[in-house]
């Protein structure tokens, strides 16, 4: 069950509500997260008391973006473990609740074989559930430090791209700390330029159709005091033709063995505008987002949302409203393409920064050795 704690006004920086935290009070173990389809009208936290509804925040986005996913699937299980539900059958509703950012089946698995660890050694329930517990919290905490080591190594290498500073940046959807322990991705390197000083733009695209960039990004970037432009995902082209921007810097759901990289749609079309106007486009994105099960971008499971998203405008919901309104912008019955991602080969790609620096060119090999650097360490 989902329920709401009271509002708290937006216009309170620096401080946001965290993305997500987990409390104890004394009705129980809850994980509480902070609703992302509300904001940027206001801040209001969802309770998640059990798995369904932890579940249906992850579909209908009110929890959202792969290190944040990876992160809600391992408290999932601790919750599941620790209010005494089947711990196998909520590892496999949370794991397949959206299909394209590995992260989030990855912090599941973490959880799960923390909870079967700690159960062996103990044959003891409770502290299975502690075992949970403490791997989620773990994952939580690593996820914080390399997004800190994110922020300074994608900082050197736009320093190196573009000498000089002053950087114009465009970004795509939304990869602050709403997604992350810290400061996020992509946006985590944006930060890390404005904190040096050496931000002149952020470069806001919406993000059609849930706004992500809108919503989302432009109120991260307005609470951290950047200079920002919001524009249109279509605007962007116009923008490159005019010399506006320097670099683009994304995040991503999954990135394949050979480097190909999954993130929400239109990243895609930037990294072509990016190549035809020779500006770097780099991608930003923890170790934990490569798949070296997957060979190759063909092979990424792409999310498919409902048409709605696209055929209805949503008026964000406010506190006291029945429901937030869903204004049609085309005739009834049309038919939408709604792909929640899509796939950009690593050709596009001039670097890929993660917590261990930045890869370039990416390649399958440069791929293989961060895998062969990472996953013993953050695994088990
Ligand atoms: C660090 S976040 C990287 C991606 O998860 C992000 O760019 C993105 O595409 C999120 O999509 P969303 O559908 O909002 O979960």
């Amino acid at each position: 069950m989902a329920d709401q704690h009271a509002p708290s006004p937006v216009d309170a920086p620096p401080s946001m509500v965290p993305a997500l935290r987990w409390d104890e009070p004394p009705e129980g173990p809850v994980l509480v997260l902070l609703d992302q389809t509300r904001l940027p009208v206001e801040e209001v936290e969802l309770v998640c008391t059990d798995v369904p509804a932890l579940v249906g925040a992850i579909r209908t986005l009110a929890v959202r973006g792969a290190p944040l996913l990876g992160i809600a699937g391992a408290y999932g299980v601790a919750l599941a473990a620790a209010r005494g539900f089947d711990v196998d059958d909520a590892a496999q509703s949370l794991a397949g609740a959206r299909p394209t950012a590995v992260n989030l089946g990855y912090g599941v698995r973490r959880a799960l074989e923390a909870y079967r660890r700690a159960l062996d050694a103990s044959g003891d329930l409770a502290s299975a559930a502690a075992g949970a517990l403490a791997e989620a919290r773990r994952l939580h905490r690593e996820d914080a430090e390399g997004s800190a080591a994110m922020g300074a190594a994608g900082l050197a290498l736009l320093d190196e791209l573009l000498p000089g500073g002053n950087h114009r940046i465009l970004t795509h959807c939304n990869t602050g700390a709403l997604v992350s322990g810290g400061d996020g991705t992509a946006f985590a390197v944006a930060l890390a330029a404005h904190r040096a000083g050496r931000l002149r733009r952020l470069w806001v695209d919406e993000t059609r159709p849930l706004l992500q960039g809108a919503r989302l990004t432009a109120y991260e970037a307005a609470r951290n005091g950047m200079a920002y432009t919001l524009l249109t995902d279509s605007a962007a082209g116009s923008l490159f033709a005019a010399g506006e921007v320097d670099a683009v810097l994304i995040g991503a759901d999954r990135i394949a063995a050979d480097g190909s990289v999954a993130n929400k749609v239109g990243s895609y079309p930037l990294a072509v505008l990016a190549r035809y106007h020779h500006v770097p486009f780099v991608v930003v994105a923890p170790t934990t987002t490569i798949d070296p099960d997957t060979a190759d971008g063909a092979s990424i499971e792409v999310e498919q949302r409902p048409g709605q998203e696209v055929t209805e405008v949503m008026a964000p919901q406010t506190a006291g409203a029945e429901v937030g309104g869903a204004l049609p912008v085309a005739p009834l019955g049309t038919q939408a393409y709604n792909p929640a991602f899509d796939i950009t080969p690593p050709e596009l790609v001039t670097a890929l920064v993660t917590e261990h620096g930045a890869l370039s060119p990416v390649t399958g090999s440069g791929i293989a050795d961060l895998c062969a650097r990472s996953r013993p360490a953050t695994i088990g």
